[in-house]
């Protein structure tokens, strides 16, 4: 399309910081990916802080240390697994590259060969059962979560069920009932209430889509004609100023020119105004097809236009122009109307260095008047 005019500003870009260097080797640069680890990195927080809780419990021979050496030392290599499959992006391979159900289902598996471990002190694993169901609600699907509540308590109820008969000094059995009950009913809640979760999100997610709708939209009403489609007054004042900003640091030089319609009331007036619209988008559309993609084109008001032209090499900058006015003569412009054909004059002006854009206009609206005056359908270039 010739409307694209648009080049890059040659901002420099500033060398990233050593910590956001260090950031983007620990947790890549990837959005996604660096959401997934920087979870699996604050659940590795948690995991450590218990391990070293561990270590100290064992030390002070509050509970068996062999044991909780064995679940801690599994802890730390299942959360080193992940971190490798996902760090080094093998994650990417599954439906869900989260991989939340099964950190999750590891996760909880831990939890209970900790809680088989800790002998006096079992219960104080019961509350990270719910982190863990915590951390899956916010990136899984209602029924995962679901899955993931019936796994744990099926886990964590062999696990009370055992050791209340190998162990019942420290596992008493109705106390094992009761922390069983009371497990199974805050499970239950975190599954309902994953229900409302997943339906927040989907309706954020709804929200969030027709947002940037609107927004596009707006986008485009701001910078384009809404009946030719074509980039308006104000886009097009913004690409003149852009490209004049880009002559002062040695950019193309460029020609500023004005097209109007000839008799275009008389089309109105004797086909009715939505003939006279068809027409001015019939117009838009050819000299879109017409025009070089460096060139631009956009609507000035009513039916005249403003196009800016680089200069790329010694020639006439009408040349564009006279091809616009070829095509325009053998092309109908309204389906209505098929032997409609429009015809326009066009005044050019080629832009000088540090000349205000005003000025240039100026020059150009003399050059289309001069064109008008000496009979239309013509390009006089001053
Ligand atoms: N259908 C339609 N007509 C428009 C639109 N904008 C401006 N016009 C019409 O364009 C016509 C311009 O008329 P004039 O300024 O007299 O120009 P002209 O008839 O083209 O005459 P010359 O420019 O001297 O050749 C007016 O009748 C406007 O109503 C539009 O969006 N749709």
């Amino acid at each position: 399309m010739p409307t694209k005019l648009a080049a890059l500003s040659s901002t420099p870009v500033s060398a990233p910081a050593p910590h956001s260097r260090l950031a983007d080797l620990l947790l890549t640069s990837d959005p996604r990916q660096r959401r997934c680890l920087t979870v699996l990195l604050l659940a590795s927080l948690v995991t450590a802080i218990g391990i070293a809780l561990c270590i100290a419990g064992a030390v002070l021979d509050v509970f068996p240390g062999r044991d909780v050496a064995v679940v801690a030392v599994l802890a730390a290599a299942t959360m080193a697994t992940f971190f490798v499959i996902i760090r080094s992006g093998v994650n990417q391979r599954f439906a869900d590259p989260t991989l939340a159900y099964p950190q999750i289902i590891a996760a909880q598996s831990l939890v209970a060969a900790g809680y088989a471990a800790l002998g006096p002190v079992h219960t104080a694993t019961l509350p990270l059962l719910v982190l863990v169901m915590t951390f899956g609600m916010f990136t899984m699907r209602a029924a995962a979560v679901r899955a993931a509540c019936i796994y744990t308590l099926v886990a964590i109820g062999a696990v009370m069920l055992w050791r209340s008969r190998t162990d019942p000094a420290h596992y008493p059995p109705l106390l094992e009932c009761f922390n069983f009950v009371m497990t199974a009913t805050v499970l239950a809640a975190i599954a309902q209430l994953s229900n409302h979760l997943v339906s927040l999100r989907a309706r954020l997610k709804s929200q969030r889509l027709a947002l940037e709708d609107a927004l596009a939209q707006i986008r485009e009403l701001a910078t384009h004609d809404e009946l030719t489609g074509l980039p308006n007054r104000r886009h097009m004042l913004d690409l003149l100023n852009e490209h004049a900003q880009r002559r002062t640091r040695g950019g193309q030089r460029f020609y500023v020119g004005l097209i109007d319609l000839d008799h275009f009331k008389a089309i109105n007036d004797s086909y009715g105004h939505c003939v006279g619209d068809e027409a001015l988008r019939g117009f838009a559309q050819q000299a879109q097809a017409v025009l070089r993609t460096t060139d631009a084109i956009g609507r000035w008001g009513g039916e005249e236009f403003l196009l800016i032209l680089p200069e790329n090499g010694p020639g006439e900058p009408t040349v564009g122009i006279e091809r616009l006015r070829a095509a325009l003569a053998d092309t109908a412009v309204s389906s209505s109307v098929p032997q409609l054909r429009l015809r326009f004059s066009a005044g050019l002006t080629r832009v000088r260095d540090g000349e205000p854009i005003g000025q240039v206009i100026e020059r150009a609206d003399h050059a289309l008047y001069t064109a008008k005056s000496a009979g239309r359908g013509r390009a006089v270039l001053l």
